[in-house]
């Protein structure tokens, strides 16, 4: 064949190939709109937002849904932040796109001391680290046999929350609850993060410490508006952030390096006694794949803080809004009364965990608390990978994006009158497999408070097992009544979870057992 037709062949195949690429790359181009929201002015417009609360965000969000459709811009921030009402848009995001929409956006300055530079599994962008941080947490400490381990102390703490429960049931006088049922949950995570049983002092104390960091999210948010400048004018602010810093570290790592000799001593001994494995430990033991290095002291403060945090009001707040729409609701409660004593029957204290799964109507009440009064009502802020579409709308990498979780689980469309405390709606399964409600929204979202995807909450099954493990025996040990003339509030405040805006009251007294026949 002539040299020539062989380089006109090339040369033209060349440039068809050219064009195709061209053509398809040009269908694939970007819409340029961000999905509407109201117009702000650059700097001053992100001081207003930063005086508003996140509730009053939320209701303006709300609003803004109403007019202009599923999604929603806002400009809180430097960067859009852009949410999610939309069951599906939700599930398209989440689910069929994962690994698109499963990263965290930059850290803003005091998050990022907070959590050593974003190496904690909830603030970790998506990749290598967050993978192994998550691994280590899931198989290691969240495995079912690992969990089951743990059933001493959760005995322990229920004995701890009936004591306290019991001498104020004796004064006769109403109990705010919140408090118990926060220092119960911090009890157990404690022991499964720490491993010994601590004396109460020294839990008291490291739960003051987490708790003002808790609180420090919004107290030292301002310093985040323009660190360079905030560092010269609120010096004093930035003083007082890095004491909380060190007061942390000074609650948690005499724990560490405790946890570390002891099992430096075992490891020497060679023996394997009543030993119990816990979060430290597995942490001690892990190394970075990017970096080639194990963690150092700084990043398992960071790591054991995340672990007592995030578990901690997240359930003790559902675990208030259960009990008090089991005050609210007297029959609902009788009901499951009614189903604990066909499993346990008369004669016992105190109900096993193997027990709480042939009680469906226990699953539905927690199932109905988490739908009805999600303990936050979005995820953590999520961002994208790579710019990118959804619902027509463009989702650009430098921006977040979040889901209206609240929203969703009081969806009309899916939940007849979605607003009231129905446990019922759970036990009518519209799978015909008669399977229980899939709280992964794998093939499609009715609700999300653990949210959903790859950065679904890994607490999940645990948080689960612990209200469902303490409204059990909390029913069954004590009958729950609101005081005379009281009406239980449903209304809401934001904390760090989104809590009852009148703490949960209650008259409780110990049930007497032959008692319970009178309700057969
Ligand atoms: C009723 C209790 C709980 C609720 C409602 C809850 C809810 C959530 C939600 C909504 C998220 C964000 C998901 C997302 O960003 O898409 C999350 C993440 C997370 N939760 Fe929970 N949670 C609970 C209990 C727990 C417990 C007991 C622990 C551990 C002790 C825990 C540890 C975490 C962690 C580490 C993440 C970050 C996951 C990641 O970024 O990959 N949570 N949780």
């Amino acid at each position: 064949m002539e040299t020539w037709f062989l380089i006109l062949l090339t040369v033209s195949i060349s440039l068809l190939l050219k064009a195709f690429v061209n053509l398809f790359s040009s269908s694939k181009k970007l819409p340029h709109t961000l999905p509407p929201g109201p117009f702000t002015f650059p700097i001053i417009g992100n001081i207003l937002w930063l005086r508003k609360s996140f509730l009053q965000i939320e209701q303006i969000i709300r609003n803004l849904h109403l007019k202009v459709g599923p999604m929603v811009t806002l400009h809180l921030g430097p960067r859009p932040s852009i949410f999610i009402f939309d069951r599906s848009l939700a599930h398209q995001a989440l689910i069929q796109n994962g690994s698109l929409f499963s990263n965290r956006p930059k850290a803003l300055p005091t998050t990022k001391i907070m959590n050593s530079n974003q190496h904690t599994i909830s603030s970790a962008s998506y990749g290598p680290t967050w993978r192994i941080l998550r691994r280590n947490l899931t198989s290691e400490i969240f495995h079912p046999s690992r969990v089951k381990s743990y059933s001493h102390a959760r005995k322990w703490v229920l004995e701890i929350l009936f004591d306290s429960l019991e001498s104020n049931a004796k004064s006769g006088e109403s109990v705010q609850v919140l408090a118990q049922f926060r220092y119960a949950m911090f009890c157990l995570l404690v022991l499964m993060c720490f491993g010994d049983k601590l004396s109460q002092d020294q839990i008291k104390e490291i739960e003051a410490v987490q708790q003002r960091v808790m609180l420090s999210f919004g107290r030292f948010n301002i310093l985040n508006f323009w660190p360079r400048v905030t560092k010269v004018l609120l010096r004093k602010q930035w003083k007082q952030f890095f004491r909380l810093c060190k007061d942390r570290e000074d609650a948690l790592i005499p724990l560490i390096r405790a946890r570390k000799k002891a099992k430096d001593e075992r490891l020497s001994k060679k023996e394997s006694d009543d030993y119990v494995l816990a979060y430290v430990d597995t942490l001690l033991d892990l190394e970075l794949p990017e970096e080639k290095r194990k963690l150092d002291e700084g990043e398992i403060v960071s790591l054991a803080s995340e672990f007592l945090n995030t578990g901690t009001d997240t359930t003790s707040t559902a675990l208030q809004w259960v009990m008090a729409n089991l005050v609210k609701h007297p029959y609902i409660q009788d009901k499951l009364l009614l189903e604990i004593k066909g499993v346990v029957g008369d004669g016992e204290e105190e109900i096993k965990e193997d027990d709480l799964q042939k009680m469906p109507y226990l699953k539905a009440v927690i199932l109905e608390g988490l739908r009805r009064h999600p303990p936050t009502h979005f995820v953590v802020p999520h961002c994208v990978t790579e710019d990118t579409v959804l619902g027509g709308f463009l989702v650009p990498k430098k921006g977040s994006i979040n889901f209206m979780v609240a929203d969703m689980g009081w969806d009309p469309k899916v939940w007849e009158d979605p607003m009231a405390f129905k446990p019922e709606r759970f036990l009518r399964s519209d799978d015909s497999s008669g399977q229980v409600f899939d709280l992964t929204g794998s093939r499609e979202i009715k609700m999300m408070p653990f949210g959903v995807g790859r950065r679904i909450c890994p607490g999940l099954g645990l948080a689960l097992l612990h209200l469902e493990y303490f409204v059990a025996n909390l029913v069954w040990k004590f009958e729950w009544k609101a005081m005379d003339g009281d009406e239980i509030s449903l209304e809401e405040k934001l904390e760090f979870t989104v809590v009852m805006r009148t703490p949960l009251k209650a008259q409780i007294s110990p049930r007497k057992r032959q008692g319970l026949d009178v309700l057969l």
